[in-house]
């Protein structure tokens, strides 16, 4: 038992499946894992473990933004000794070419949140997701015939932001704007665990194009799918 999660020892896989939305946990376990059951409740934030091809893997909701997604992984990592972790979420492109529903494989989350700069006493520190987890799902995603966007995302600190500078992100190559990528990588790094972003473009910032919540919350099948295969090889028993 953590602070914010309620599992007993040994109910929790090394492996995770991370979304924002708890109900997109519900739903990927409900949709894609065998036996599954929940072991977290605390604040509606749901977390499961089944399996998946005979692997033990387990999915929780992170909530919203660096604050609410540094709680869960650091108790999850440092409670419950997870070691592989798989954020699966959802991004606004910024970018012409990238496209609503695409899958963009994170390499790497720039950020103005300021969580980095107060930990590393104000130097850049450049988050960046596990090699191996990010060649396992990008070869996963090829052999599904996806073709990926990888790349950097920004993890930004406010939804609704009145100072951001878009154009110049977008100019800088970065592909997408989300709220946990750039917090998630730095924990795990701490942890010497293995962390990777897989999105999917919800709505486009440039088009206004967006997708209706319901879409958020239970589909995106295919980013899941790359997520589960990806995490395979490196889930224990
Ligand atoms: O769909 P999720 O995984 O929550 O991800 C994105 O959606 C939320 C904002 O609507 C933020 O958490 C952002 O990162
Ligand atoms: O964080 C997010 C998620 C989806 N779309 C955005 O613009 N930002």
């Amino acid at each position: 038992m953590s602070i914010h999660i309620n599992a007993k020892q040994g109910e929790i896989a090394d492996t995770i499946l991370l979304p924002g939305d708890p109900l997109r946990a519900k739903y990927i376990a409900e949709t894609f894992l065998e036996d599954a059951v929940q072991f977290n409740d605390v604040r509606n934030m749901f977390g499961y473990t089944g399996t998946y091809k005979g692997k033990k893997i387990s999915v929780m909701g992170t909530g919203m933004g660096v604050p609410s997604i540094s709680i869960y992984v650091n108790e999850l990592m440092s409670e419950y000794g997870v070691k592989n972790l798989i954020r699966v979420g959802t991004c606004g492109a910024i970018q012409k070419d990238v496209k609503v529903r695409d899958v963009i494989i994170a390499q790497s989350a720039s950020t103005d949140s300021f969580q980095n700069r107060k930990l590393f006493k104000n130097a850049e520190y450049a988050p960046t997701s596990d090699f191996e987890l990010l060649l396992s799902s990008y070869n996963e995603a090829k052999k599904r015939g996806v073709e990926v966007k990888v790349g950097n995302v920004f993890t930004a600190d406010s939804f609704y932001d009145e100072n951001g500078d878009i154009e110049q992100l977008a100019e800088y190559g970065v592909l997408a704007l989300e709220m946990e990528c750039s917090a998630l990588f730095t924990i795990a790094k701490k942890y010497d665990a293995k962390a990777l972003g897989i999105l999917t473009v919800s709505d486009h910032v440039l088009t206004g194009e967006i997708t209706t919540p319901e879409e958020r919350q239970t589909t995106f099948n295919e980013m899941i799918e790359i997520a589960l295969d990806a995490a395979v090889p490196f889930a224990g028993n």
